[in-house]
């Protein structure tokens, strides 16, 4: 639904040249929830604006459902930019604009007339829930409320794609997972794509298949959700997973454990997975796993476990038991003091 090829794109500063995207491809397909995730300065608001061509890419290639962006013509281009819906972090709402003409006067601009107008204003804004405030000017309007309006505003143009610009960034905890519940609703019933950046975690655990880790204009990991919670490979891609899920254990308990076996970090999907893995294991080998910390949550829709377990015994049993485990669908990453979350394979 969207592919990006070979993107580049500089700045030139006072400071010089400045490389906010270096060769960046990415692609989602239809009906999925695409994560871009990256600290701040990473390129992610420029990689999201070069998908409507609010920022026009150096060189590169920008497809939307099969059309190349960049070889429009502004006519042409304002066609295709309305079936990519955009929201924002600081919402963009008319301020001057009651909550109903906020979606309803740029829908008069695009031609339609005026009863279908309204049948859509009133469509989107109970899809949001938010029917009742179509008097109300933003000024009257909660952070969520606002960012409501936006959603609607942006659905309203009935597109194929949503792009979301830290969406959800100056919302409060709750607020934000009632925005993310509402992305996810979307998703699900209206089947529009969607592409989101974001500089928290929980974002991506929440509503996102996939997800891209950016750092220094490049994307330096992607994959499933799934697998770059099980096993992130880059340092920045485990620091953002840690920032969810940390079962930190201080060095010298650590190097006193490993003396006695083997810890491990186990994570597994399905909401009984583990523990009956782990109890077999103790029937089979002769080992004595003893937990040291476990959490379980959820990615997206799938209950997602993890446990760090200190693995007593011999290094072949525990070997063994470690293998079997895996075969359980498990996932298993050894815990040293060299690489404190290096795999077992
Ligand atoms: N219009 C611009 N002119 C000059 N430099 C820019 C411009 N837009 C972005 N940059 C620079 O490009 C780099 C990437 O910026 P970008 O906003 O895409 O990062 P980001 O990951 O979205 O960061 P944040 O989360 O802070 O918004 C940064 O070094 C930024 O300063």
């Amino acid at each position: 639904m969207i592919e990006l090829k070979n993107i580049t794109k500089t700045f030139t500063g006072k400071q010089g040249n400045i490389h906010a995207l270096k060769d960046v491809s990415l692609s989602v397909d239809q009906g999925e929830i695409f994560g871009v995730i990256g600290y701040s300065g990473a390129g992610k608001s420029t990689l999201i604006r070069c998908v409507n061509l609010l920022e026009k890419p150096d060189s590169g290639s920008v497809k939307v459902n099969g059309v190349d962006l960049t070889t429009l013509t502004s006519g042409k281009l304002r066609e295709a930019r309305s079936h990519i819906g955009m929201i924002f972090q600081g919402f963009n709402l008319l301020k001057t604009a009651t909550v109903y003409d906020n979606i309803a006067i740029p829908l008069k601009l695009t031609g339609l007339d005026k009863k279908e107008v309204k049948s859509r204003v009133n469509k989107y804004l109970e899809i949001v829930g938010l029917s009742e405030k179509q008097n109300a000017y933003p000024a009257e309007l909660s952070g969520g409320q606002k960012q409501r309006v936006a959603i609607a505003r942006a659905l309203s143009h009935e597109p194929e794609v949503l792009l979301s610009d830290e969406a959800t960034s100056a919302l409060d905890p709750d607020t934000t997972e009632a925005i993310l519940d509402l992305l996810l609703k979307i998703n699900k019933e209206l089947g529009i794509t969607i592409l989101l950046i974001t500089h928290e975690m929980n974002v991506i655990q929440r509503i996102c298949d996939c997800v891209a880790v950016m750092e220094n204009g490049e994307i330096i990991e992607e994959g499933r959700t799934k697998d770059i919670f099980t096993s992130p490979q880059h340092s920045t891609t485990k620091r953002f997973v840690n920032s969810l899920f940390s079962h930190d254990i201080p060095d010298d308990l650590l190097e006193e454990l490993s003396e006695s076996g083997q810890v491990a970090t186990l994570s597994f999907f399905g909401e009984s997975s583990g523990d009956p893995a782990l109890a077999l294991v103790t029937k089979k080998y002769d080992i004595f796993p003893n937990i040291l910390s476990g959490n379980i949550t959820r990615l997206k829709d799938e209950a997602f476990g993890q446990l760090l377990v200190h693995f007593k015994g011999d290094t072949a049993e525990i070997h063994k038991a470690i293998q079997f485990l895996q075969e359980k669908q498990v996932h298993v990453e050894g815990v040293t003091l060299n690489e404190r979350h290096q795999r077992i394979s």
